[in-house]
């Protein structure tokens, strides 16, 4: 489990395949704090760690996660967002993720509003029932608030900290962006389908 709260930009040193694997080196400032077996999501998208040396470890990223997400467009030298898993004691200052990255969705707008932006995000039409004015929904692993949802765009406000402190300052139109929808959504739209004129 996350909350969306990036703590660190860790940047790509090695992608080395083998079969339908991919194993993916990250040079981060938390790795000395960091234990073989746990979770880190890496935009968004929780990858266990499986070896540890110096200020580097290493993730292995399965088909279903290489498919799912924009890891494929990964580079050395790429800056990924790092967040650790929740503590389950701590405050909640972003949103319940899981780290289960449902799709990507691509960037086709940026706007510099008074220092902030407004990036907007083209998703798939299925899954409008999942966004709502307001509401949250986690990109590359980020917290953020919905604005202005359509069927098939949404935008989101970027204030400076989270600029600097996120993959956002290197986005550019047209890259590809990991979204998670809120599980709460999820929930209630099953429950909605499973119960409708039944209660
Ligand atoms: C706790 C946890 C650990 C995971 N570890 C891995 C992993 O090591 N490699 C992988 O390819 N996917 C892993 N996944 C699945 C991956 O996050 C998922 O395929 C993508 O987010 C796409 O939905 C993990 C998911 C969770 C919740
Ligand atoms: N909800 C919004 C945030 N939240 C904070 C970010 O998630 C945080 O700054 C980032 O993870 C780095 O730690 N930030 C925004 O700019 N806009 C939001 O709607």
């Amino acid at each position: 489990m996350f909350t969306g709260i990036i703590k660190e930009l860790g940047t790509v040193q090695k992608i080395e395949k083998e079969g339908t694997n991919v194993h993916i080196t990250i040079a981060a400032e938390m790795t000395k704090e960091l234990n073989i077996d746990e979770s880190v999501a890496h935009n968004g998208v929780c990858l266990t760690v499986v070896a540890i040396e110096g200020n580097t470890y290493t993730v292995t990223a399965i088909e279903e996660t290489l498919l799912k997400t924009n890891l494929g467009a990964w580079k050395v030298g790429t800056a990924v967002n790092l967040e650790r898993a929740m503590v389950y004691n701590a405050r909640l200052d972003g949103h319940i993720i899981q780290g289960h990255v449902d799709k990507t969705g691509t960037c086709v707008g940026i706007k510099e509003v008074d220092g902030s932006w407004y990036f907007t995000f083209e998703y798939e039409e299925t899954e409008e029932h999942l966004l709502v004015d307001k509401g949250s929904i986690c990109v590359n692993g980020t917290s953020l608030t919905v604005v202005d949802p359509t069927p098939n765009h949404f935008s989101v406000a970027i204030i400076p900290y989270t600029f600097e402190e996120t993959v956002f300052k290197h986005m550019k139109i047209g890259d590809a962006v990991n979204l998670e929808f809120d599980i709460l959504g999820k929930y209630i739209a099953k429950y909605a389908k499973l119960y409708a004129g039944k209660v």
